[in-house]
């Protein structure tokens, strides 16, 4: 039997949730990373200005960001997230109270608000909590903390400087961090709303944009339409799983035979459309013979003993006419093609009279 290929394109959904778990559990590794390693600092700062109950506080706040990196290592995301973002609130607001604004622990609260961005968008009132439970201290901080205490004034200058530092790297970080998911989820979408899931070939929706788009920019379009040939024997005979290789293998075939000429769309069921945009109708025509001659000989199935092929029928999109009306012509000499024995291309840019 011809090794029947799948487009290297072709979509693999478990693949793509595995893609997108492994991107949330690296960001929020790297986040946790981040806070265990600020919280170490501040533990050797805290001793170094003699506030040991701060150096204590920052003893939970260690085990609690190490606590969370178990919690992402073993999938708890977003409990690890929730965690993390009350420990930041509480940690913020009890040095705030202690050290003044001008320390800058408050700083840490705006990129901790970004981190209801990573949470999943199904735990909407789970991010919404974590984005209260950090926005409410960032507001009662400026509002009512003390802004200076004396006997600190001369750390303020260093501390300000090291907290503004250390916040604003999770911020660029979580800020990249979603405008990455964003972009990813984007094309994920776009891909799954304009390519058929089984050949990644274009689908209709995105072929009628094509031809549209050709269209109103006053371009020749001819259109193809293809049908397999007694493709409901393959099924029965073969399965379900062999009449799957084939559309994918006409549509790898077809790929290749249309390159830099038209392009091919899984019109539905074992139905393509082939499109070719600024080409003559002659060029559209002798290509399709082209694909109907080779098509038997690249898409060979021993088990089945019999080639495979595909009738097609050809016609050319009229100024004056819409594309619906075409697609009813190319279809109609498909049909044509049909009964004519099959394994033909009928061509016209009249209908019928038949
Ligand atoms: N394996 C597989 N089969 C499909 C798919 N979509 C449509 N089919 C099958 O395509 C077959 C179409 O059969 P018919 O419309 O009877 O036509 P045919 O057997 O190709 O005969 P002619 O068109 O007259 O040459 C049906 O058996 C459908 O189940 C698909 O995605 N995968």
């Amino acid at each position: 039997m011809h090794k029947l290929a799948r487009l290297k394109h072709a979509p693999n959904i478990l693949n793509q949730l595995k893609k997108q778990f492994v991107h949330e559990h690296t960001t929020v590794q790297l986040i946790n990373a981040n806070g265990l390693l600020a919280h170490t600092c501040f533990f050797g700062i805290f001793l170094y200005i003699d506030m040991p109950m701060l150096a204590l506080v920052n003893v939970v706040s260690i085990t609690i960001w190490l606590t969370a990196i178990i919690l992402t290592y073993k999938a708890y995301i977003r409990i690890s997230v929730v965690i993390t973002t009350i420990e930041i609130a509480a940690h913020a607001t009890i040095a705030t109270i202690a050290l003044g604004l001008g320390s800058g622990f408050h700083l840490y609260l705006w990129p901790a608000a970004l981190l209801m961005c990573i949470i999943p968008a199904q735990y909407g009132k789970v991010a919404f909590v974590c984005l209260a439970t950090i926005i409410v201290p960032l507001l009662l901080l400026n509002l009512y903390a003390p802004y200076q205490y004396p006997e600190y004034e001369a750390l303020y200058e260093y501390l300000h400087a090291f907290n503004l530092f250390s916040a604003a790297v999770p911020f660029i970080f979580i800020a990249s961090v979603i405008r990455f998911i964003y972009r990813h989820n984007f094309n994920n979408i776009s891909w799954q709303a304009n390519q058929d899931q089984l050949t990644g070939l274009i689908n209709r929706r995105r072929a009628l944009e094509i031809i549209e788009l050709a269209r109103a920019e006053r371009q020749t379009v001819c259109l193809a339409l293809g049908d397999i040939d007694k493709f409901k024997q393959v099924n029965d005979t073969l399965g379900h799983a062999a009449g799957d290789d084939v559309l994918v293998n006409i549509a790898h075939f077809s790929q290749v035979q249309l390159k830099g000429v038209g392009q091919c769309c899984r019109w539905g069921g074992e139905e393509f459309l082939f499109i070719f945009i600024g080409q003559s109708f002659q060029r559209s025509v002798d290509k399709m013979e082209e694909v109907c001659d080779q098509l038997p000989k690249k898409v060979v199935i021993d088990a089945l003993q019999r080639p495979i092929t595909c009738s097609f029928g050809v016609t050319e999109i009229l100024p004056e006419e819409s594309t619906a009306n075409a697609l009813a012509r190319a279809d109609e000499f498909m049909y044509h093609a049909k009964r004519n024995g099959r394994a033909q291309v009928i061509s016209s840019l009249i209908s019928p009279t038949i």
